[in-house]
C-alpha cells in the first residue's frame, strides 16, 4: 500500500478502517461515520478509506462502490477481437453463462502450460486460515501466477473487459483437474467476514465479489457446476465460462450464491477459476 494519508492516523483509527473493510462494510459509510466523528473532513476520510483498499484516489473509492458486472444488453460482446456470446443470464443472484471466451487452442495451452504442476486442492480454514486438504474438495490445483505466462495475462485482460473490473483486483488462475468421482462439494467462494481465518484473507483486497469459472475442457459425462438453493446446474463446455456475485449489491455474502463442481462421472474436468475481489489484490 502506498500510504500518505492513511499513515496519518492514529493506531485506532487504522485499526477501524482494517477491521470494518474485513467485514465488507461500505467505504462510503466508513467515510460518513469518520466524518460525523467530528475528527476529519469528509475528503481526509474518503482518502484514508482509499488508501485502505489499495485506491490512491477519491475516484478510485468511487469506482470501488461498484460491482463486477456483464452487459448483457446485447446477445454478443466484442471483446479482444472475438465474439463472446451471452448464453444464458439469471438475474438474482447474477449468473451469466458466457461462450466462446477462450479458443479450444487457447485452453489447451493453459492445460499444457499447468501440466506437471498440480497438487491436491485445499481450502482456506475458516479456524486459522491456513490452507488445507478437505474432503469435500477432491480434486488437484495449479496456479497460475500473473506475469508468468502471456496467454494467461491476455485472458485476464479480456475477462477484465467481459466483468468491467481491473486486473489488479483479481486473483491469480487457479485451475482444478477433477478426475472420475472427484468433485468440490456445496461451498461458497465468499470470504465469511465472521470467521477469524477468513478475515486475514479479507485484509488482503476485500471480500471476493465475484467468481468467473473458465472450461477448459470438454467433458462426457457429469460434472457441472450446480446451484442447489436455486435448482440450477451449468455443463462443462471447453471455451465457456461461468460468472457469478457471490454478495449482494452492498457487498454482503449472499446464500444464494452456494454451488458445487459435481462429480465428475466419465472424462476428466480442467477449469480455470479467477475470483474478482473488491479491492487490489
Ligand atoms: O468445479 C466447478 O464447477 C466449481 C469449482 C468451484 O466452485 C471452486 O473451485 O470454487
Ligand atoms: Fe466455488
Amino acid at each position: 500500500m502506498t500510504t500518505s494519508v492513511f499513515a496519518t492516523l492514529p493506531p485506532d483509527w487504522q485499526a477501524w478502517i482494517r477491521d470494518n473493510l474485513a467485514r465488507a462494510c461500505s467505504p462510503h459509510d466508513m467515510a460518513d461515520s469518520m466524518a460525523r466523528s467530528g475528527q476529519y473532513s469528509m475528503a481526509f476520510a474518503r482518502a484514508a478509506i482509499g488508501e485502505a483498499l489499495g485506491a490512491d484516489s477519491l475516484a478510485a473509492l468511487g469506482q470501488r462502490e461498484g460491482m463486477p458486472q456483464v452487459d448483457t444488453s446485447s446477445n454478443r460482446l466484442a471483446v479482444d477481437d472475438r465474439a463472446v456470446d451471452i448464453l444464458c443470464a439469471l438475474r438474482q443472484p447474477r449468473v451469466v453463462l458466457l461462450g466462446n471466451v477462450l479458443g479450444e487452442d487457447e485452453c489447451d495451452a493453459i492445460v499444457a502450460h499447468c501440466d506437471g504442476r498440480y497438487a491436491r486442492s485445499t481450502v482456506t480454514s475458516e479456524e486459522d486460515g491456513a490452507s488445507t486438504v478437505h474432503d469435500g474438495r477432491t480434486s488437484e490445483m495449479a496456479f497460475i501466477q500473473r506475469g508468468e505466462c502471456a496467454l494467461a495475462d491476455r485472458i485476464e485482460q479480456r475477462l477484465a473487459v467481459i466483468a468491467q473490473w481491473p486486473v489488479e483486483r483479481g486473483e491469480p488462475f487457479q485451475l482444478q483437474k477433477y478426475g472420475v468421482a472427484q468433485e468440490y462439494r456445496p461451498h461458497f467462494d465468499w470470504l465469511n467476514p465472521d470467521s477469524d481465518g477468513h478475515r486475514a484473507h479479507l485484509r488482503r483486497g476485500g471480500q471476493r465479489l465475484a467468481t468467473f469459472i473458465l472450461y477448459l475442457s470438454d467433458v462426457e459425462q457429469g460434472g457441472g457446476t450446480a446451484f442447489p438453493n436455486i435448482g440450477l446446474e451449468v455443463f462443462p463446455r471447453k471455451g465457456n465460462a461461468l460468472f457469478f456475485l457471490n454478495t449482494d449489491a452492498s457487498r454482503r455474502p449472499d446464500q444464494q450464491t452456494l454451488h458445487a463442481g459435481c462429480p465428475v462421472v466419465c472424462g476428466t474436468k480442467i477449469i480455470a477459476n479467477k475470483w474478482l475481489r473488491a479491492g487490489v489484490y
